[in-house]
């Protein structure tokens, strides 16, 4: 069974849409990213799968437990850990007395181990922690009582690159230990590195779900290198190679001695390295840097079309299709 289902979940915020009709499942020992721009519907999705907002239409269930019925979630709650994008603490008290708190509403099963790892400074109040700090102490409450799902808002945002990358660590650990996440985010870099499946949402509408390594496979690469003396587009039409434009912003190399003329070229690539590199190397190559390619660029790639608008319109025109009808939506209050 899956650990999430939803079928057509949506929710309007009146006329304003959060979600809608978003259907997708998360499987037992799966780490799931949710992948959106600001505003796309993640957190929306979140706090509705939580119980916190109620569909407005569709329907959800979290551990078998429907959305909808707030005996059920709250049962299913004690399995699972929630780690909000903006963690509401209570200011007032030291976070040790919070990590009690939680400790003797949900059960601590494991706060020791987690404080060792991320550190929170716990004799201090609250309100005087740094949003990291913050970020790390709730980590350690979604956490403590060893919930079999974990569903998280954004969970690196505030934590430094060092704390990051140790979050992900942990996070894969745990998923070697069966547990599920749901988690959401805006870089595609953090949730390739430890999810499963990625679900992308973009205002609103689910526009992609698929396995990590596929998708790596097609958002490719985002090459920059600068060359010695002056290139075509044409030259770097190599497999794998997409939207090659030559030109733009160069430093001048005063070290070179050719009198220091360069021409940055830039491209997406799909392929592997080692053709690519084994190309560059025929040129006088200055500078090359290679980056994972912007989400923005991810979605041109994956629909051919430049405006994320015209995406969401079409998806929204094929449901709609699909459907064999015009619907009205139903808008509805939170
Ligand atoms: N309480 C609300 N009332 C009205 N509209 C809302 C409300 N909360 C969210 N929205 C709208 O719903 C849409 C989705 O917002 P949501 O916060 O779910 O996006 P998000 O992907 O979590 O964005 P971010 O990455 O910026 O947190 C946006 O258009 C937003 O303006």
């Amino acid at each position: 069974m899956a650990v999430i289902e939803t079928d057509g979940l949506s929710k309007y915020y009146g006329d304003v849409r959060g979600v809608e009709d978003l259907t997708f499942g998360v499987e037992e020992g799966e780490v799931f990213g949710f992948l959106g721009p600001n505003g796309a519907g993640k957190t929306t999705t979140i706090r509705t799968l939580m119980g916190f907002l109620s569909p407005t239409g569709g329907s959800a269930t979290v551990l078998g437990a429907d959305v909808r019925d707030a005996g059920a979630l709250r049962a299913a709650r004690a399995r699972i850990g929630y780690l909000p994008s903006d963690p509401g603490l209570n200011e007032n008290v030291t976070g040790r007395r919070l990590i009690e708190y939680h400790g003797a509403l949900r059960g601590d099963v494991r706060s020791d181990e987690l404080l060792e790892l991320f550190e929170p400074p716990l004799d201090r109040k609250v309100g005087e922690y740094s949003r990291g700090n913050r970020q790390m102490l709730a980590i350690v409450l979604a956490f403590m009582h060893d919930p079999d799902l974990v569903i998280m808002d954004e969970p690196t945002s505030g934590l430094d690159p060092l704390k990051q990358e140790r979050f992900l660590e942990f996070v894969r650990a745990e998923r070697e230990r069966g547990k599920t996440f749901f988690f959401s985010s805006h870089i595609l870099g953090e949730v390739r590195k430890v999810c499963d499946r990625i679900g992308i949402v973009r205002d609103g509408f689910l526009v992609e779900l698929e396995d990590v390594e596929s998708l790596i496979d097609r958002t490719g690469k985002l090459v920059r290198a600068s060359v010695g003396g002056t290139v075509t587009p044409e030259e770097f039409t190599i497999e794998g190679a997409h939207d090659v434009t030559v030109g733009g912003e160069t430093t001048p190399d005063e070290t070179a001695t050719d009198g220091g003329e360069e021409t940055l070229v830039t491209f997406t690539y799909t392929g592997a390295y080692e053709p690519l590199l084994r190309h560059l190397l025929r040129y006088d190559l200055r500078d090359l840097a290679i980056e994972e390619a912007p989400l923005e660029e991810v979605f041109m790639r994956f629909y051919g079309e430049d405006d994320a608008e015209a995406v969401v319109e079409r998806v929204e025109r094929e449901r709609r299709a699909a459907e064999g009808e015009d619907t009205e939506l139903e808008a509805a209050d939170v």
